[in-house]
């Protein structure tokens, strides 16, 4: 009895897929979409708990989108069924991003923090990880200091906390020398030899390498053309009438096409149905790859989500008779079992709170950078309009500075989350597919621990501007024209957030500015014959947040019943404010309602950029 329970729950931990096919959208440019290209054409295989298995193949053959579709790292675009228990999986991706300025200690505290419920055994078992990794010695380095291999054993040891028992690894030995590779993937199968399954994609591995594997998966042009044991590998090739001349490593040889290969090893292995074993030296067995019995099912939308974590498929179910049922009905109460054991909310915002606040001090000199940047600013704008601010004759020069104020803050505001937030979005990503914690405490997090040091590099600039420039001495004001500044700088970070949470750097980097332009455009139009702009550009003029501040930074200065600004010449049009503010046709304007158009862009970018998030996170 106790023999079948762990049969059952080893076979659970087995990976199978069977006629999985990825497709991407083949693009000339961003609009135009110029048809579809196979990736993966119907592979079907099995990774077995226990194994270390690697996937193989010449570059482009489709390796990492194979790992890919199968982990659920990428779902968009992929077809087929695939047997998998995805809340006990975990992905290592092949570049190891990590949460920056953190020490090895730090980041495996916060993964400890964020995975397990109790804390009382968190030494012990990051002690353990670490020492296990002949990672103890470096617990103070910072990740970025580590070399490519401590990296790798890093992102491994951050995943080893909650004992996932499925691992995908995109190209770990990338990048290291031959004896650091071949020590990392001694680690994995010693990781796989603990009842674990342990499946990563590798480029034309070494001999001695490609012996370590306890499973070979290689594929050519999106297709399966073997499967089975290192050691089958040989006699496979002789069954296709191809000999691997001796002291040549088996991997280099099957990617050697001649045109025909490829279909033919493709026939041998059924594109994934069967895998190889050595029987004697000589002699290869052709067994079925798949033990499940997939069967093909019409679609049905809500099934996949709410079976998402057991025997999953994309557009086939599981099935085998009542079984699948009961098989079903177990995965739904493990979920809502399971759903009660995770980490709340609330924990999981407190924790990434208190990291993003430590990694902002951290960063010492960008926030000395920012804070320089913003009082350079400040003491250039207060040098140009110098005591300006109670003269009755210079009306443009106080437009010319509310103007310029708000574009400083605007821009940036927005090009800074444009520049830095694109690299965290990898990390995001990468955490919330290993279930480190959800998005929406993530989110809230990220918005709230950026909001002290808005507020500081904000009243910085516009506490120097609102002296210098001879603003009356009003408390109640200036927390005013504080507080316009802070809004328009929310509003600002917000879109910058939007956009790098959606675009590469490369990209957002020019969308940010090309955005902003007509913004700006809409900011400074018709303040000279603002009674007669029409009501169409009035209405698209609220969609500018850069004039709904500028509008508002006038009202702070000049609304409010100000007293008349003193007149150094004969006659001075605009020394009563009222004057000012009925020429721009705002003197009916209420800054609530300004603030009200402000709160509400803000909104809207920060929803746009959580849209986008979550799409880059779950697709
Ligand atoms: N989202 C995508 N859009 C367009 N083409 C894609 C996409 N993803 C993958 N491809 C293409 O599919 C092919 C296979 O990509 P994949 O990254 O899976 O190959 P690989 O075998 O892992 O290669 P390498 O070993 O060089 O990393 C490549 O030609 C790649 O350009």
């Amino acid at each position: 009895m106790e023999q079948t329970k762990s049969l059952l729950s080893k076979h659970s931990k087995d990976v199978e897929f069977q006629d999985v096919f990825y497709t991407v959208q083949q693009r000339t440019s961003y609009l135009r979409s110029t048809g579809q290209r196979q990736i993966l054409k119907g592979v079907s295989g099995s990774f077995r708990n226990g194994q270390l298995s690697a996937i193989m193949g010449p570059s482009g053959a489709g390796k990492s989108s194979l790992l890919n579709a199968i982990s659920g790292f990428r779902t968009t675009g992929v077809k087929g069924s695939i047997k998998i228990k995805r809340d006990n999986a975990c992905y290592i991706t092949q570049d190891d991003c990590h949460q920056t300025l953190l020490s090895v200690e730090e980041l495996m505290n916060l993964s400890c923090d964020l995975k397990l419920k109790s804390r009382l055994k968190k030494e012990e078992i990051i002690t353990d990880i670490l020492t296990n990794l002949n990672l103890n010695h470096r617990r103070s380095v910072t990740a970025e200091k580590l070399s490519g291999g401590e990296r790798k054993r890093l992102s491994i040891a951050l995943e080893l906390v909650d004992n996932p028992n499925i691992f995908f690894l995109d190209e770990p030995t990338s990048g290291l020398d031959e004896v650091t590779a071949a020590q990392c993937i001694r680690l994995l199968s010693a990781l796989a030899k603990e009842g674990r399954t342990v499946v990563c994609t590798i480029h034309q591995p070494s001999a001695t390498i490609y012996n370590c594997f306890d499973s070979i998966y290689v594929l050519a042009k999106g297709q399966c053309v073997y499967q089975g044991t290192p050691q089958a590998t040989i006699p496979f090739l002789r069954l296709a009438q191809l000999d691997c001349p001796r002291y040549y490593s088996p991997s280099d040889y099957k990617v050697v096409d001649d045109g025909e290969l490829v279909p033919r090893l493709i026939e041998l292995t059924d594109n994934g149905k069967l895998t190889y074993r050595a029987k004697a030296p000589q002699y290869v067995e052709p067994q079925q790859a798949i033990t499940t019995l997939f069967v093909e099912q019409p679609k049905r939308p809500l099934l996949p989500t709410i079976f998402a974590g057991s025997a999953a498929s994309t557009d086939g179910s599981l099935m085998n008779g009542a079984g699948a049922l009961l098989e079903q009905m177990k995965a739904l109460s493990q979920r809502f079992y399971r759903d009660r054991r995770d980490i709340s909310g609330l924990r999981q915002f407190v924790v990434l709170m208190r990291v993003m606040l430590l990694r902002i001090m951290r960063a010492r000199l960008a926030l000395i950078i920012q804070l320089f940047h913003h009082m350079l600013c400040g003491l250039f704008f207060g040098l140009i309009f110098f005591q300006l601010g109670n003269q009755g004759a210079r009306m443009f020069d106080h437009l010319k500075f509310c103007i310029g104020a708000v574009l400083m803050i605007v821009y940036t505001q927005v090009m800074v989350p444009i520049l830095s937030y694109p690299a965290d979005v990898k990390v995001v990503r990468k955490e919330t597919f290993n279930r480190w914690y959800s998005l929406m405490p993530y989110y809230m997090a990220l918005t709230i621990s950026r909001l002290p040091l808005q507020v500081l590099l904000n009243l910085t600039f516009m506490a120097m501007t609102y002296w210098m420039t001879g603003l009356p001495e009003q408390l109640w004001r200036f927390c005013i024209f504080a507080a316009v500044g802070l809004m328009i700088s929310l509003v600002a970070e917000g879109m910058g957030l939007a956009i790098g949470a959606t675009f590469s750097i490369t990209n957002g980097s020019v969308v940010g500015p090309m955005l902003i332009a007509p913004l700006m455009g809409l900011a400074v139009y018709g303040f000279d014959f603002a009674p007669q702009i029409g009501v169409g550009m009035n209405l698209l003029m609220k969609f500018s947040y850069v004039r709904v501040g500028v509008v508002s930074l006038i009202l702070a200065v000049f609304g409010f019943q100000r007293e008349d600004l003193d007149c150094d010449d004969i006659y001075c049009h605009f020394s009563d404010p009222r004057v000012l503010l009925k020429f721009l046709d705002v003197d009916k304007v209420s800054i609530l309602h300004q603030f009200g158009l402000l709160t509400m862009l803000m909104i809207f970018f920060r929803v746009l950029m959580y849209i986008s998030l979550r799409k880059r996170c779950y697709t």
